[in-house]
């Protein structure tokens, strides 16, 4: 009884102690309106709530959206990364996409909770926008997101749980990123997570479809390329202990529509990296190749076709135009130009050169070491017809046309481009397989007619005799180039050479 009597007077005690306090508070708040001017007064206040607010274990750290005149790579980070975070507990949330965008983007929503747990550690984010306050003049509104924890995980949020995000954001960027075209002449960037932008350089995403499996090509070349550039990818550590570049060379050679460019396409849509093509025929002087080459950026793919034209075309263009001093471009200097560019700058690098004569390169090219693989893009066999039948038809196991197209492909040279056109020709599979075979056929007795005019023996002999033929009579490379390329019967392959003024593939 006496227990409790002395608990009733302390707390009475407590109370009046709290009531004077209170007291004291408005006193102090009152003189503060009266004594003290009014800019002082919202200052003098949060201290005093500061003073008389019980201290908490929770932190929380600010990251704004800028940093500084650029944009704070951490804010750019938690925001790719907290759309991963959205849970059935939140309420409200938001989605965009734009048309040239493959996939929708979620972010967080203004002031909603986000939970999150890094190694047993609580954390908790939101997302504040603040209006601007004056209206005088543009005020963009500030953005950012407090990231709130226990004070004692301090220096594991800082050192782990950020770099933790940062990494995490690069790798959602890759996964769901969209492989971007960059070339000169295209006026505008897209871009799907802001900044980017390529310099002198516009992009386009890459919509190209191939890829390796879509692939005809020879399976033990498709694993040997694959496996090259995985090895690539993974070698960093290796290329820097070596003291060489991180980069990789390949030559792809062969004749139109066998595939070059879709090889191309389909090692950008597997590694993930940006194609740059490169129109040599466009530059007049060595200052601009620099700066183009010096703005393109990492982990990308950088493009040559037809490497052949290109040279000698460029070496004519500058006797043409007469600039002065003339700045002959040669391909070993630009090859040494390059190989000096690697060494000072860029990781991840790969570079691809296309020709359809590989006879025709300047021996520099060709040199040991300079290309790390020369891969041919040859005529279409039973195996690379087969992906092709499954591409365009689903035709995935056996079908009774099968045999008479395979012995028909062994005694002939004919493309994927012309097979996957005919493939195309028609929707049902059957007739298109017949398609096939009437080509084939033309394609054998062509074959034989040309052998009984030029005897030449080989598959290659007889393509240098015919291309040679062109040349003698179209005297200029490009002319009889497309010539060629028409007396092949590649009508489609020449359609997409004039359209893209000679050298645009992708
Ligand atoms: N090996 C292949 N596998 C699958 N499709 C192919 C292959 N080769 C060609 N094609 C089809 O033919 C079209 C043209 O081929 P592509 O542009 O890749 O040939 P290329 O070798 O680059 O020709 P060029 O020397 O004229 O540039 C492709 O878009 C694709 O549809
Ligand atoms: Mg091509």
């Amino acid at each position: 009884m006496q227990a409790f009597s002395e608990m009733q007077s302390t707390a009475t005690s407590l109370f009046a102690a709290y009531a004077s306090l209170a007291a004291t508070m408005m006193l102090i708040r009152s003189m503060v309106n009266d004594i003290i001017p009014a800019s002082l007064q919202s200052y003098i206040q949060s201290f005093l709530a500061y003073l008389f607010t019980p201290i908490s274990n929770q932190i929380t750290i600010v990251i704004d959206e800028q940093s500084g005149m650029t944009r704070n790579q951490v804010y750019d980070s938690a925001e790719i990364y907290l759309g991963t975070k959205i849970s059935p507990a939140t309420e409200r949330f938001k989605v965009n996409k734009s048309p040239k965008q493959k996939n929708i983007n979620v972010s967080v929503e203004r002031d909603q909770p986000i939970a999150d747990t890094f190694r047993d550690i609580q954390l908790k984010w939101r997302f504040v926008s603040v209006e601007p306050q004056n209206d005088h003049g543009y005020t963009p509104e500030r953005r950012f997101f407090e990231l709130s924890f226990s004070k004692k995980h301090k220096d594991a949020v800082v050192n782990d749980y950020l770099p933790f995000i940062l990494e995490r954001a690069k790798e959602i960027k890759e996964n769901g990123r969209v492989v971007k075209l960059y070339t000169r002449d295209c006026p505008y960037t897209d871009d799907d997570y802001g900044g980017g932008g390529g310099g002198v350089w516009g992009s386009i995403n890459l919509d190209h479809p191939s890829t390796f499996e879509t692939l005809a090509m020879e399976p033990e070349m498709k694993r040997a390329v694959m496996e090259d550039l995985d090895r690539f990818v993974r070698r960093r550590e290796y290329y820097r202990k070596v003291g060489k570049a991180w980069k990789r060379g390949y030559l792809l050679y062969g004749p139109p529509g066998t595939g070059k460019s879709s090889l191309i396409a389909a090692m950008a849509n597997y590694l993930k990296f940006d194609i740059y093509d490169l129109e040599l025929t466009s530059l007049y002087s060595n200052s601009e190749l620099r700066r183009i080459l010096v703005s393109t950026t990492n982990r990308s793919i950088i493009v040559i076709e037809d490497i052949d034209c290109s040279v000698e075309m460029h070496d004519r263009q500058q006797e043409h135009v007469g600039h002065d001093p003339p700045t002959k471009l040669t391909l070993s200097g630009l090859l040494n130009f390059i190989d000096g560019l690697w060494s000072s700058c860029g990781d991840e690098r790969i570079i691809v050169f296309t020709t359809n004569f590989k006879d025709k390169l300047d021996p520099a090219l060709l040199r040991p070491g300079r290309m790390d693989m020369h891969i041919h893009m040859s005529y279409c066999t039973p195996q690379g017809f087969r992906i092709l039948a499954s591409n365009y038809h689903g035709i995935d196991g056996y079908h009774r046309l099968f045999g008479e197209i395979d012995s028909l492909i062994e005694n002939s040279q004919v493309t994927p481009a012309e097979i996957a056109e005919e493939l195309m020709r028609n929707e049902d599979a059957d007739l298109a397989l017949e398609g096939v075979i009437n080509l084939l056929k033309k394609k054998v007795a062509q074959t034989a007619e040309v052998k009984d005019v030029t005897c030449p023996t080989t598959p290659e002999q007889n393509e240098t005799a015919e291309e040679s033929s062109c040349v003698a009579e179209f005297q200029e490379p490009k002319k009889a180039k497309t010539e060629f390329v028409m007396r092949r019967g590649l009508k489609t392959s020449c359609r997409r050479r004039s359209n893209r003024g000679g050298k645009r593939v992708f």
